[in-house]
């Protein structure tokens, strides 16, 4: 069965500080448009969109506006409200997790993580140059919801411990272009000078 992305809830991170930045890289312009846009663009086809954001930081037409639960305290508080939110609007599936700041996804790349998804899997991650597994460019299903939570309360933030390792796919063969991650100005000055 191929409904596209129309199944999955497709979720943009928003609530960090761009302090490496130095100004928000959600709104930092490539080609024109900011960050946030392109990132966005490669989760157009989701039957539901959310934004974990302080209210009011960004306006994102066809975006549902979450707030966080835990504001401050990182990408896996983020992940934690959009399962939460998702899970209450659509029940138990699917969430395409990404943040502001990877404006070289495509929809092509979310339909490769979705094909490759198993019956065991709670999470599929694409493998970076490095053959990493990028957890901030990944599927997550909602039944990771209550190990997040207790990650959470237990102190934890980083954000690939969001899946156990073993209910984990990873997918290889990403071209590495596309997992492009703008933490520094360098970094997107790095994308605009560069064909990928
Ligand atoms: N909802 C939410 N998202 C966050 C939070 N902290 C970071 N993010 C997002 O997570 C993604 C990756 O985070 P980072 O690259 O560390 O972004 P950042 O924290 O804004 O940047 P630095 O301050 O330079 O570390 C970005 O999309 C951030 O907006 C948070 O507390 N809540
Ligand atoms: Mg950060």
């Amino acid at each position: 069965m191929n409904d596209g992305l129309n199944g999955i809830t497709g979720v943009i991170t928003g609530g960090g500080k761009s302090s490496r930045f130095g100004s928000d890289k959600a709104l930092a312009l490539l080609e024109g448009r900011p960050l946030l846009h392109h990132v966005a663009h490669s989760l157009d086809g989701c039957g539901l969109r959310l934004l974990v954001a302080p209210p009011g930081k960004y306006a994102l037409g066809g975006w549902q506006p979450v707030p966080d639960t835990r504001p401050g305290e990182g990408p896996l508080a983020g992940l934690e409200a959009a399962l939460g939110v998702s899970l209450h609007l659509r029940g138990a599936g699917w969430v395409a997790f990404t943040g502001v700041d990877l404006p070289r996804l495509t929809p092509d790349f979310w339909l490769t993580l979705a094909a490759a998804r198993t019956p065991h899997a709670l999470s599929v991650q694409p493998l970076d140059a490095e053959g990493r597994p990028q957890p901030l460019a990944a599927l997550y299903h909602t039944a990771v919801l209550p190990h997040i939570t207790a990650l959470l309360d237990a102190g934890e933030r980083r954000l690939r411990a969001a899946a156990l390792a073993e209910r984990v796919v990873t997918v290889l063969g990403i071209a590495p272009g596309v997992l492009r991650n703008v933490n520094t100005p360098a970094d997107l000055l790095n994308l605009q000078t560069k064909q990928q």
